[in-house]
C-alpha cells in the first residue's frame, strides 16, 4: 500500500456511521483539508488559483477524496476554480476499486454555472452527479418575482443534471438584498452547517471531505469551536493541511480562525496526530477535541 494511503488510514476516523450531533441527530464524519503556503495563503492575488501541492501531496489528496463519500466546496471556489473534485490522479490500475466522491457545492442562490466541469464530468462518466445545497424557501424574500426566480434557477440546474437540496440558512431569514445582475431573491446569511450535515447523512453520506475555500474553511472551523456537551464529538473530526514551501505574500487569500475580541474566542481545540513529508510538502494531520 502506498505511504499516502497508509498515512490517511492512520489519521482518518474509521467510518462507523454512528456520529451524532448536539441534538442526537446522526451526521457524517468531517475532514477539513486544504493546501497552504508557508505564510498561510490558499490562493493568489484576487483569489487566483494556485497549485501549491506537489505531485506527491496532490496524489495524497486524491486518495483522501476516494476515502470519503462526499467532497464539499463553496460556490466561491466553484466559480473561481471550476474544480473537478474527482480521483483522476489515482493510477488507472487501482482506480476501478475506488469510487469518486459525491461533489457537493454550498450555493445558497443556485449560482452554479451549467457549463461547469462537475456537470461535464458527470455526463462523461468521470464523476458522480453533483449536489447543490441552496437556501430553503423561508430564507428567501416572500415576493412573486423572487419565488419565480428560485423556481427557474432550480429548474435550470436540475435540467443540467444537478440534484438540488434546500436547507435553512443562519442569520438571514427574510432579509432581502437586491442584486440586480444575477439575482432577484437574496438574503443575508450562510447555509446552516448543522442542517447540511444532517441532510447529508439522510442521503447516505457517512463521511465528507471539506476542501474549501476560505469562507467555507472559516465556517467549519467556527463550527468546530462551538461549545458542546462532553459526549458530543466535534463537528469537524480531522484537519489535514498540506504546507507547501513557498511564500505568496500579503495580497494572497488566507483563511481566518476565531473572532476578534476574545483570546480563544472561536478557536477550536486541536491536537496534533501525525506529520509526514510528501515530496517537498509537509502534511500535518490533527484532531479536534
Ligand atoms: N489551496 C486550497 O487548498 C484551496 C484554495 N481555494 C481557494 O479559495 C478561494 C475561494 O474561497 P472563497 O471565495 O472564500 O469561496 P468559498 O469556496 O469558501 O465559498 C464561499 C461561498 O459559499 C457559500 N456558502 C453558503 N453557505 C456557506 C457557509 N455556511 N459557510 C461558508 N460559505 C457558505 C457563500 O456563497 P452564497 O452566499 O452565494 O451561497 C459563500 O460566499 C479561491 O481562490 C480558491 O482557489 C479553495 C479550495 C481549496
Ligand atoms: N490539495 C490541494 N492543493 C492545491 O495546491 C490546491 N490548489 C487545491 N485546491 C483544491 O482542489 C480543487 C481543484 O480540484 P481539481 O484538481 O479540479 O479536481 C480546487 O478547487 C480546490 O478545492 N488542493
Amino acid at each position: 500500500m502506498s505511504s499516502a494511503r497508509q498515512f490517511l488510514l492512520s489519521v482518518l476516523p474509521s467510518q462507523t456511521g454512528d456520529k451524532t450531533d448536539e441534538d442526537g441527530a446522526r451526521v457524517p464524519s468531517v475532514t477539513l483539508t486544504f493546501a497552504q503556503s508557508l505564510d498561510g495563503k490558499i490562493a493568489g492575488v484576487a483569489g487566483r488559483q494556485l497549485i501549491l501541492s506537489g505531485s506527491e501531496s496532490m496524489l495524497m489528496t486524491h486518495w483522501m477524496r476516494s476515502m470519503h463519500d462526499a467532497i464539499l466546496v463553496g460556490i466561491g471556489t466553484t466559480l473561481n476554480d471550476d474544480p473537478q473534485l474527482n480521483v483522476r490522479l489515482i493510477p488507472e490500475t487501482l482506480r476501478q476499486d475506488v469510487r469518486p466522491p459525491r461533489p457537493v457545492v454550498l450555493d445558497a442562490y443556485m449560482r452554479l454555472p451549467t457549463n461547469c466541469k462537475l456537470l461535464k464530468n458527470y455526463s462523461d462518466g468521470k464523476g458522480q452527479q453533483p449536489w447543490v445545497f441552496c437556501a430553503s424557501q423561508e430564507c428567501s424574500p416572500d415576493s412573486e418575482s423572487a419565488h419565480a426566480e428560485r423556481i427557474a434557477r432550480r429548474s435550470t440546474l436540475e435540467t443540467a443534471g444537478v440534484v438540488v437540496h434546500e436547507i435553512p440558512c443562519i442569520n438571514g431569514t427574510g432579509v432581502c438584498l437586491f442584486q440586480k445582475l444575477f439575482l432577484i431573491f437574496r438574503y443575508i446569511g450562510f447555509l446552516s452547517i448543522p442542517h447540511l450535515l444532517r441532510k447529508l447523512y439522510e442521503q447516505d453520506i457517512r463521511s465528507v471531505m471539506v476542501e474549501g475555500g476560505a469562507t467555507v474553511i472559516k465556517s467549519f472551523l467556527n463550527q468546530a469551536s462551538q461549545p458542546r456537551n462532553t459526549e458530543t464529538p466535534p463537528v469537524v473530526d480531522t484537519l489535514i493541511v498540506t504546507v507547501a514551501p513557498t511564500l505568496v505574500g500579503d495580497d494572497g487569500v488566507g483563511y481566518k480562525v476565531g473572532f476578534p475580541g476574545g483570546e480563544l474566542n472561536g478557536i477550536p481545540k486541536f491536537t496534533h496526530v501525525r506529520t509526514e513529508l510528501m515530496g517537498k510538502d509537509t502534511v500535518i494531520a490533527g484532531k479536534f477535541i
